[in-house]
């Protein structure tokens, strides 16, 4: 595994002023915030293409350990149907595992911290990030955009679409203040077209560099 670090990339430092490091590399990390349906997959492939940055959705790892057979899929099961937010303590786990396993030291973490609880567990391992990239959407175009996904997802149907924004007003919206009152809220206007809103997420990218040949 490489511990070289990427000159390109800013590096957070913790308050105490350590920089972000992990299993003995120095990493750059954003998370992806915004409503079920703003966008946030979709526009963190793009940046995966034009930045180099890996993308680690919270949703898609829980959804890979249920597939696992691993022996809390059956309840990480029930909670995403419900709407609900899984215990930190196994969502940060494999984030971190899905980070020391990579190569890459730059990562937007979609979908997470999800509520404050998941925010403190994170800050337990002692990594900050660079900044919250926050897709601002109406609830009206969201709930147009789930149910218009087609992905097979168990938690993309009207009742668990309605619980899922209970959930995400109250747990996860105050992560986003959160974060707004240190100064490293980055808000996108998210309910324009997808090439529109690569172009503003782009601007705020363009310090990270474009992705290595
Ligand atoms: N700007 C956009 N305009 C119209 N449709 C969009 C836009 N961005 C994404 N979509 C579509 O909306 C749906 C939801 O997008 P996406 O999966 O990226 O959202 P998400 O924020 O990751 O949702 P979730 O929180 O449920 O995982 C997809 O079908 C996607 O193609
Ligand atoms: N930090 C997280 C992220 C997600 N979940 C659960 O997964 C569901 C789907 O998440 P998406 O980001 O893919 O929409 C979500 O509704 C939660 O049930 C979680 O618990 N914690
Ligand atoms: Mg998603």
């Amino acid at each position: 595994m490489s511990t070289a670090v990427d000159a390109s990339v800013p590096v957070a430092e913790q308050e105490d002023g350590a920089a972000n490091i992990l299993a003995g590399k120095k990493v750059a990390v954003v998370f992806v915030l915004g409503g079920p349906g703003s966008g946030k997959g979709t526009q963190c492939s793009n940046i995966v293409e034009h930045f180099g940055f890996t993308h680690l959705s919270a949703g898609e790892l829980l959804r890979s350990e249920i597939k696992s057979g691993s022996e809390n899929g059956t309840m990480i099961d029930s909670i995403i149907k419900e709407g609900k937010i899984v215990p930190s303590e196994i969502t940060v786990k494999l984030l971190q595992e899905a980070m020391v396993k990579s190569e890459n030291d730059k990562f937007l973490i979609d979908g997470f911290p999800r509520n404050q609880e998941n925010r403190l567990s994170f800050e337990n391992i002692k990594i900050s990030p660079e900044f919250v990239l926050f897709f601002d959407c109406s609830e009206e175009e969201m709930v147009r955009r789930l149910l218009g996904r087609n992905q097979g997802r168990a938690d993309d149907n009207v009742e668990t679409i309605r619980k899922r924004f209970r959930v995400f007003e109250e747990s996860s919206l105050p992560v986003v203040q959160y974060y707004d009152s240190k100064g490293k809220v980055k808000k996108i206007n998210a309910a324009k077209p997808i090439l529109e809103v690569f172009e503003d997420v782009k601007t705020i990218f363009q310090s990270y560099g474009p992705k290595a040949a």
